[in-house]
């Protein structure tokens, strides 16, 4: 069965890694599909290529998402290309591992600026065009686990993601009433770019992986299924929802 026929679905950070995955599993399920990338033109053009060779059609709409402006572009240009806006997954984040106690001001602030003024924006963006359609619509953000817990590297991020989940929080009161659905996904700790050096560190590596229940790091695949779920009208009364992606990872105390 498809989830996503004849729906339009934008997701942010698509050219890689659990949003490259979040756009192909949308497309599996019969969705066209809008893509905001930031670098690589090669990447976002292989997405496209992926999503054409599966019937669907696909759009890149380069821009950085710590501007508000490429949040109003994003949509503007999907809807010219294909009418209209029913799901937006905000996925765009980075992580650059740094200790505590020499952080540098400007890593803050652009981690800031990309992973929560980011999904800020372009959750705005969607939902004034979902509630000027006047259909309702769906609205996923990739929070982490890392909004629950710690890391001695990630003081500047793992608040970031405690925002992006309390944001799916606030505009699912705030966006109820136009009938847009607002969840988020926590995964846990997931083999893709934004790890690559950090699990590079083959002890922090096999420590992670013993973590975990299901006894493996998570594939940016594992995250495709969930969140087509929830951008799905299986879904339809999963609103404000945050669903951790881990493995069991969050809940192995001992
Ligand atoms: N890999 C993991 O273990 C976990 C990842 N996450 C979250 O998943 C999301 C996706 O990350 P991954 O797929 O893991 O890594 P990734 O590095 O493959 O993907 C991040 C994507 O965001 C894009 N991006 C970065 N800054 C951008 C900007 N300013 N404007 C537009 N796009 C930008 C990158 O180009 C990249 O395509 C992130 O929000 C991350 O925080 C959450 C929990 C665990
Ligand atoms: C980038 C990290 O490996 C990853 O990011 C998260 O959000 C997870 O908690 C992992 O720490």
């Amino acid at each position: 069965m498809k989830l996503l026929e004849g729906n339009t679905v934008l997701v942010t950070g698509a050219s890689t890694g659990i949003g490259r995955a979040a756009a192909i599993g949308a497309a599996q399920h019969g969705a066209d599909v809008a893509i905001n990338y930031a670098n690589s033109d090669r990447s976002a053009a292989s997405c496209v290529a992926e999503i054409e060779a599966l019937g669907q059609r696909a759009i890149t709409v380069k821009g950085d998402v710590a501007d508000p402006q490429t949040a109003q572009d994003f949509v503007a240009r999907a809807v010219e290309a294909f009418g209209k806006v029913d799901v937006k997954v905000s996925n765009a984040g980075i992580c650059p591992f740094h200790a505590f106690l020499d952080m540098p001001a400007d890593v803050v602030e652009r981690t800031f600026k990309v992973n929560l003024h980011g999904a800020y924006f372009m959750v705005q963006g969607a939902a004034q065009q979902m509630v000027k359609q006047g259909h309702g619509g769906s609205i996923v953000a990739v929070s982490s686990i890392s909004a629950l817990v710690g890391g001695e590297y990630q003081t500047h991020y793992t608040l970031t993601k405690a925002g992006v989940h309390s944001l799916m929080q606030s505009t699912a009161i705030a966006l109820g009433k136009h009938g847009i659905r607002c969840n988020s996904v926590l995964p846990g700790t997931i083999l893709t770019e934004i790890n690559k050096d950090d699990l590079a560190d083959v002890e922090k590596r096999e420590y992670m992986e013993k973590r975990v229940p299901l006894g493996r790091l998570g594939a940016s695949e594992d995250l495709a299924g969930p969140i087509v779920f929830l951008a799905s009208d299986m879904a339809a009364y999963v609103t404000g929802a945050a669903l951790r992606v881990d493995g069991g990872m969050y809940v192995n105390l001992q």
